[in-house]
Protein backbone atom coordinates (compact mmCIF):
# COMPACT_ATOMS: atom_id res chain seq x y z
CA UNK A 1 0.00 0.00 0.00
CA UNK A 2 0.99 3.41 -0.75
CA UNK A 3 1.65 6.21 1.84
CA UNK A 4 -1.54 8.01 1.15
CA UNK A 5 -4.25 6.24 -0.97
CA UNK A 6 -7.85 8.11 -1.14
CA UNK A 7 -11.37 6.55 -2.48
CA UNK A 8 -14.00 8.56 -3.89
CA UNK A 9 -12.64 11.77 -1.77
CA UNK A 10 -14.89 14.73 -2.05
CA UNK A 11 -14.54 18.15 -0.57
CA UNK A 12 -17.23 20.56 -0.77
CA UNK A 13 -17.09 24.10 0.19
CA UNK A 14 -19.86 26.35 0.04
CA UNK A 15 -19.30 27.78 -3.49
CA UNK A 16 -16.42 24.80 -4.66
CA UNK A 17 -15.88 21.38 -4.66
CA UNK A 18 -12.34 21.09 -4.29
CA UNK A 19 -11.93 17.60 -5.03
CA UNK A 20 -14.42 15.73 -6.98
CA UNK A 21 -14.27 11.69 -6.07
CA UNK A 22 -10.79 11.71 -6.32
CA UNK A 23 -9.36 8.21 -5.94
CA UNK A 24 -5.37 8.27 -6.19
CA UNK A 25 -2.59 6.34 -4.54
CA UNK A 26 0.87 7.89 -3.22
CA UNK A 27 3.37 5.64 -3.12
CA UNK A 28 6.69 5.61 -1.48
CA UNK A 29 9.23 7.65 -2.98
CA UNK A 30 8.62 11.43 -4.21
CA UNK A 31 5.33 12.26 -6.05
CA UNK A 32 4.36 15.55 -7.64
CA UNK A 33 0.83 16.49 -7.22
CA UNK A 34 0.55 18.68 -10.12
CA UNK A 35 -1.98 21.43 -10.96
CA UNK A 36 -3.78 24.46 -12.03
CA UNK A 37 -4.31 27.02 -9.20
CA UNK A 38 -7.27 26.04 -7.71
CA UNK A 39 -7.10 22.47 -8.94
CA UNK A 40 -7.96 21.29 -5.44
CA UNK A 41 -3.83 20.55 -3.91
CA UNK A 42 -3.82 22.74 -1.07
CA UNK A 43 -7.26 21.21 -0.11
CA UNK A 44 -5.93 17.36 -0.62
CA UNK A 45 -2.89 18.21 1.61
CA UNK A 46 -5.79 20.02 4.59
CA UNK A 47 -7.24 16.78 4.37
CA UNK A 48 -4.25 14.52 4.49
CA UNK A 49 -3.21 16.33 7.80
CA UNK A 50 -6.60 16.02 9.07
CA UNK A 51 -7.12 19.65 9.56
CA UNK A 52 -10.42 19.46 7.04
CA UNK A 53 -12.83 16.39 7.02
CA UNK A 54 -13.86 15.80 3.62
CA UNK A 55 -17.83 15.70 2.75
CA UNK A 56 -17.29 12.39 1.49
CA UNK A 57 -14.70 9.27 0.35
CA UNK A 58 -12.11 7.31 2.40
CA UNK A 59 -8.27 8.29 2.85
CA UNK A 60 -5.90 6.76 4.68
CA UNK A 61 -2.19 8.58 5.52
CA UNK A 62 0.51 5.54 6.59
CA UNK A 63 -2.29 3.27 6.71
CA UNK A 64 -4.22 5.78 9.34
CA UNK A 65 -7.39 7.57 8.90
CA UNK A 66 -6.74 11.93 9.50
CA UNK A 67 -10.38 12.17 10.67
CA UNK A 68 -10.17 9.61 13.52
CA UNK A 69 -5.83 10.09 13.78
CA UNK A 70 -4.90 13.12 13.27
CA UNK A 71 -2.71 13.75 15.81
CA UNK A 72 -0.95 10.27 14.91
CA UNK A 73 -0.40 11.26 11.36
CA UNK A 74 0.94 14.64 12.67
CA UNK A 75 4.04 12.58 14.68
CA UNK A 76 4.68 11.25 11.06
CA UNK A 77 4.20 13.59 8.89
CA UNK A 78 5.82 17.17 7.98
CA UNK A 79 4.27 19.50 6.09
CA UNK A 80 5.50 22.63 4.39
CA UNK A 81 2.80 24.95 3.88
CA UNK A 82 2.60 27.64 0.95
CA UNK A 83 1.99 30.88 2.14
CA UNK A 84 4.65 32.63 3.68
CA UNK A 85 4.03 32.00 8.24
CA UNK A 86 7.37 32.33 9.67
CA UNK A 87 7.51 34.97 12.81
CA UNK A 88 9.59 37.83 11.61
CA UNK A 89 11.75 38.51 14.82
CA UNK A 90 12.56 34.67 15.74
CA UNK A 91 15.32 33.47 14.20
CA UNK A 92 15.35 30.10 12.32
CA UNK A 93 17.16 28.30 14.87
CA UNK A 94 14.72 29.53 17.78
CA UNK A 95 11.61 28.74 15.58
CA UNK A 96 13.12 24.99 13.58
CA UNK A 97 13.90 24.09 17.94
CA UNK A 98 10.59 24.68 18.73
CA UNK A 99 8.99 23.16 16.09
CA UNK A 100 10.85 19.96 17.09
CA UNK A 101 10.12 20.47 20.82
CA UNK A 102 6.45 20.91 19.40
CA UNK A 103 7.09 17.34 17.60
CA UNK A 104 7.62 15.66 21.23
CA UNK A 105 11.06 15.80 20.90
CA UNK A 106 13.27 16.21 24.19
CA UNK A 107 15.06 19.49 24.56
CA UNK A 108 18.62 18.03 23.83
CA UNK A 109 18.00 15.70 20.99
CA UNK A 110 15.53 18.97 19.31
CA UNK A 111 18.67 20.96 19.51
CA UNK A 112 20.93 18.37 17.95
CA UNK A 113 17.97 17.52 15.22
CA UNK A 114 18.18 21.49 14.35
CA UNK A 115 21.69 22.16 13.71
CA UNK A 116 21.50 18.97 11.77
CA UNK A 117 18.70 19.80 9.77
CA UNK A 118 19.37 23.61 9.57
CA UNK A 119 22.55 22.81 7.94
CA UNK A 120 21.03 20.00 5.42
CA UNK A 121 19.11 22.83 4.21
CA UNK A 122 22.39 25.61 3.72
CA UNK A 123 20.99 27.61 6.77
CA UNK A 124 23.96 26.40 8.82
CA UNK A 125 25.16 30.31 8.98
CA UNK A 126 22.23 32.47 9.03
CA UNK A 127 20.50 30.31 11.46
CA UNK A 128 20.76 32.63 14.77
CA UNK A 129 19.39 36.10 12.67
CA UNK A 130 15.71 36.80 12.50
CA UNK A 131 13.93 35.60 9.38
CA UNK A 132 12.13 38.41 8.87
CA UNK A 133 15.80 39.81 6.99
CA UNK A 134 15.70 35.91 4.73
CA UNK A 135 15.27 36.27 1.15
CA UNK A 136 12.25 34.13 -0.27
CA UNK A 137 14.97 31.00 -0.93
CA UNK A 138 16.00 31.11 2.87
CA UNK A 139 12.57 31.43 4.04
CA UNK A 140 11.74 27.99 2.22
CA UNK A 141 14.79 26.26 3.78
CA UNK A 142 13.40 27.43 7.04
CA UNK A 143 10.07 26.08 6.12
CA UNK A 144 11.37 22.95 4.53
CA UNK A 145 12.83 22.28 7.89
CA UNK A 146 10.68 22.82 10.21
CA UNK A 147 9.06 20.35 7.96
CA UNK A 148 11.95 17.38 8.20
CA UNK A 149 12.88 18.42 11.97
CA UNK A 150 11.25 15.63 13.58
CA UNK A 151 12.23 12.93 11.32
CA UNK A 152 8.85 12.10 9.43
CA UNK A 153 7.84 9.50 7.41
CA UNK A 154 6.23 11.63 4.76
CA UNK A 155 6.35 14.99 4.48
CA UNK A 156 4.03 17.00 2.36
CA UNK A 157 5.34 20.49 0.87
CA UNK A 158 2.92 22.62 -0.81
CA UNK A 159 4.52 25.12 -3.62
CA UNK A 160 7.62 24.97 -1.83
CA UNK A 161 9.28 26.49 -5.26
CA UNK A 162 6.46 29.23 -5.36
CA UNK A 163 7.80 32.70 -5.22
CA UNK A 164 12.06 31.82 -6.07
CA UNK A 165 14.01 32.66 -8.93
CA UNK A 166 15.37 29.67 -11.36
CA UNK A 167 18.60 29.30 -9.11
CA UNK A 168 16.73 29.49 -5.83
CA UNK A 169 14.36 26.86 -7.44
CA UNK A 170 16.66 24.51 -8.99
CA UNK A 171 18.30 24.07 -5.59
CA UNK A 172 14.93 23.62 -4.24
CA UNK A 173 14.27 21.12 -6.35
CA UNK A 174 17.88 19.75 -5.89
CA UNK A 175 17.12 19.57 -1.79
CA UNK A 176 13.81 18.13 -2.19
CA UNK A 177 15.72 15.08 -4.15
CA UNK A 178 18.03 14.40 -1.10
CA UNK A 179 15.32 14.45 1.21
CA UNK A 180 13.74 11.60 -0.72
CA UNK A 181 16.31 9.62 -1.90
CA UNK A 182 19.00 10.08 0.41
CA UNK A 183 16.99 10.64 3.89
CA UNK A 184 14.34 7.83 2.51
CA UNK A 185 11.20 10.17 3.92
CA UNK A 186 8.51 10.16 1.05
CA UNK A 187 7.79 13.01 -0.41
CA UNK A 188 4.28 14.51 -1.67
CA UNK A 189 5.54 17.81 -3.37
CA UNK A 190 2.81 20.15 -4.88
CA UNK A 191 3.09 22.61 -8.10
CA UNK A 192 1.20 24.49 -10.41
CA UNK A 193 4.15 23.87 -13.09
CA UNK A 194 4.23 20.36 -14.98
CA UNK A 195 7.49 20.24 -16.27
CA UNK A 196 9.34 21.62 -12.73
CA UNK A 197 9.11 18.16 -10.85
CA UNK A 198 9.86 15.73 -13.82
CA UNK A 199 13.80 15.57 -13.12
CA UNK A 200 12.74 15.30 -9.14
CA UNK A 201 9.56 13.49 -8.53
CA UNK A 202 9.75 9.67 -9.30
CA UNK A 203 5.63 9.38 -9.48
CA UNK A 204 3.22 12.38 -11.02
CA UNK A 205 -0.20 12.59 -9.80
CA UNK A 206 -1.98 15.56 -12.35
CA UNK A 207 -5.02 16.88 -10.50
CA UNK A 208 -7.28 19.15 -12.88
CA UNK A 209 -10.99 20.94 -10.97
CA UNK A 210 -10.42 18.36 -7.89
CA UNK A 211 -10.57 15.41 -10.21
CA UNK A 212 -7.81 12.78 -11.16
CA UNK A 213 -6.29 13.08 -14.49
CA UNK A 214 -3.32 10.97 -14.22
CA UNK A 215 -1.27 9.14 -11.81
CA UNK A 216 1.64 7.11 -13.07
CA UNK A 217 5.38 6.91 -12.88
CA UNK A 218 7.25 9.95 -14.13
CA UNK A 219 9.43 7.51 -16.25
CA UNK A 220 6.18 6.40 -18.39
CA UNK A 221 5.17 9.43 -18.87
CA UNK A 222 8.22 10.66 -19.85
CA UNK A 223 8.55 7.59 -22.79
CA UNK A 224 11.17 7.94 -25.02
CA UNK A 225 10.72 9.54 -28.65
CA UNK A 226 12.90 6.98 -30.36
CA UNK A 227 15.01 9.41 -30.97
CA UNK A 228 19.11 10.41 -29.47
CA UNK A 229 21.11 13.25 -29.96
CA UNK A 230 24.45 12.47 -30.40
CA UNK A 231 27.18 15.02 -29.14
CA UNK A 232 30.58 14.60 -30.15
CA UNK A 233 34.17 15.71 -29.68
CA UNK A 234 36.25 18.11 -32.95
CA UNK A 235 36.63 20.82 -34.05
CA UNK A 236 33.93 23.62 -35.24
CA UNK A 237 31.73 22.38 -37.62
CA UNK A 238 32.63 18.39 -36.53
CA UNK A 239 28.18 18.33 -35.84
CA UNK A 240 27.66 19.19 -39.25
CA UNK A 241 30.32 16.44 -40.95
CA UNK A 242 28.55 14.01 -38.80
CA UNK A 243 25.34 14.80 -39.37
CA UNK A 244 26.26 14.31 -43.26
CA UNK A 245 27.97 11.60 -42.82
CA UNK A 246 24.87 10.14 -40.96
CA UNK A 247 22.17 10.87 -44.06
CA UNK A 248 25.09 9.72 -46.54
CA UNK A 249 24.55 6.12 -44.37
CA UNK A 250 20.82 6.42 -45.24
CA UNK A 251 19.79 7.88 -41.71
CA UNK A 252 17.98 10.70 -40.51
CA UNK A 253 19.43 13.12 -38.78
CA UNK A 254 19.43 16.88 -38.20
CA UNK A 255 20.91 19.82 -35.84
CA UNK A 256 19.91 19.97 -32.49
CA UNK A 257 21.77 22.91 -31.05
CA UNK A 258 25.73 22.20 -31.34
CA UNK A 259 24.49 18.49 -31.36
CA UNK A 260 23.14 16.07 -33.71
CA UNK A 261 19.69 14.46 -33.59
CA UNK A 262 19.16 10.84 -35.23
CA UNK A 263 15.71 9.19 -35.68
CA UNK A 264 16.42 5.34 -34.55
CA UNK A 265 13.55 1.98 -35.68
CA UNK A 266 16.31 -0.57 -34.99
CA UNK A 267 19.85 -1.06 -32.42
CA UNK A 268 21.79 -1.25 -35.41
CA UNK A 269 21.57 1.82 -36.20
CA UNK A 270 23.29 2.98 -32.93
CA UNK A 271 26.15 0.86 -34.16
CA UNK A 272 26.27 2.81 -37.48
CA UNK A 273 25.92 5.84 -35.19
CA UNK A 274 28.92 4.76 -33.40
CA UNK A 275 31.27 3.60 -36.48
CA UNK A 276 30.73 6.81 -38.04
CA UNK A 277 32.11 8.44 -35.25
CA UNK A 278 35.23 6.85 -35.60
CA UNK A 279 35.40 6.30 -39.40
CA UNK A 280 35.74 10.89 -39.08
CA UNK A 281 38.05 10.36 -36.29
CA UNK A 282 35.84 12.61 -34.07
CA UNK A 283 35.37 11.99 -30.32
CA UNK A 284 32.37 10.47 -29.28
CA UNK A 285 31.21 12.15 -25.98
CA UNK A 286 27.48 10.44 -25.54
CA UNK A 287 24.67 9.24 -27.12
CA UNK A 288 21.60 9.69 -25.47
CA UNK A 289 18.04 8.91 -25.37
CA UNK A 290 15.55 11.80 -25.98
CA UNK A 291 12.75 11.80 -23.83
CA UNK A 292 9.02 13.49 -23.92
CA UNK A 293 8.87 16.35 -21.59
CA UNK A 294 5.79 16.14 -19.39
CA UNK A 295 4.78 19.41 -21.08
CA UNK A 296 5.13 17.87 -24.22
CA UNK A 297 3.04 14.90 -23.07
CA UNK A 298 -0.26 16.73 -21.76
CA UNK A 299 -0.06 19.64 -24.79
CA UNK A 300 -0.61 16.21 -26.88
CA UNK A 301 -3.42 15.21 -25.09
CA UNK A 302 -4.51 18.55 -24.60
CA UNK A 303 -4.75 18.78 -20.68
CA UNK A 304 -4.19 21.50 -18.89
CA UNK A 305 -0.29 21.72 -17.90
N1 LIG B 1 -11.59 27.65 2.75
C1 LIG B 1 -12.14 27.71 1.55
N2 LIG B 1 -13.43 28.09 1.40
C2 LIG B 1 -14.02 28.12 0.19
N3 LIG B 1 -13.39 27.80 -0.97
C3 LIG B 1 -12.11 27.42 -0.89
C4 LIG B 1 -11.41 27.35 0.37
N4 LIG B 1 -10.14 26.93 0.13
C5 LIG B 1 -10.05 26.75 -1.19
N5 LIG B 1 -11.22 27.03 -1.82
C6 LIG B 1 -11.50 26.89 -3.26
O1 LIG B 1 -11.35 25.52 -3.59
C7 LIG B 1 -10.69 25.35 -4.84
C8 LIG B 1 -9.43 24.55 -4.65
O2 LIG B 1 -8.50 25.34 -3.89
P1 LIG B 1 -7.06 24.82 -3.43
O3 LIG B 1 -6.44 25.91 -2.62
O4 LIG B 1 -7.19 23.48 -2.82
O5 LIG B 1 -6.35 24.67 -4.84
P2 LIG B 1 -4.80 24.61 -5.18
O6 LIG B 1 -4.69 23.64 -6.30
O7 LIG B 1 -4.01 24.36 -3.96
O8 LIG B 1 -4.50 26.05 -5.71
P3 LIG B 1 -3.51 27.13 -5.12
O9 LIG B 1 -2.15 26.66 -5.43
O10 LIG B 1 -3.89 28.38 -5.85
O11 LIG B 1 -3.79 27.21 -3.63
C9 LIG B 1 -10.47 26.76 -5.36
O12 LIG B 1 -11.54 27.08 -6.24
C10 LIG B 1 -10.50 27.62 -4.12
O13 LIG B 1 -10.97 28.92 -4.44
Amino acid sequence: MGVVSTQGLTVQYPRVRALDALTVEIPEGITGVVGVNGAGKSTLIKVLLGLLRPTSGQVQVLGMDPTTHGPQIRELVGYMPEHDCLPADVSAAEFVMHMAMMSGLPRAAARERTSDVLRHVGLAEERHRPMGGYSTGMKQRAKLAQAIVHDPRLVLLDEPTNGLDPRARDDMLELIGTIGHSFGISVAVTSHLLGELERTADHVVVIDSGRLLRASATSDLTHSTGDVLVEVLGPSGSDQRIGQALLDRGLQAWPQGDKVAVRISDPAQLDVVRDTVVDLDLGLVRIQEIRHTLEEVFHQQGAPA
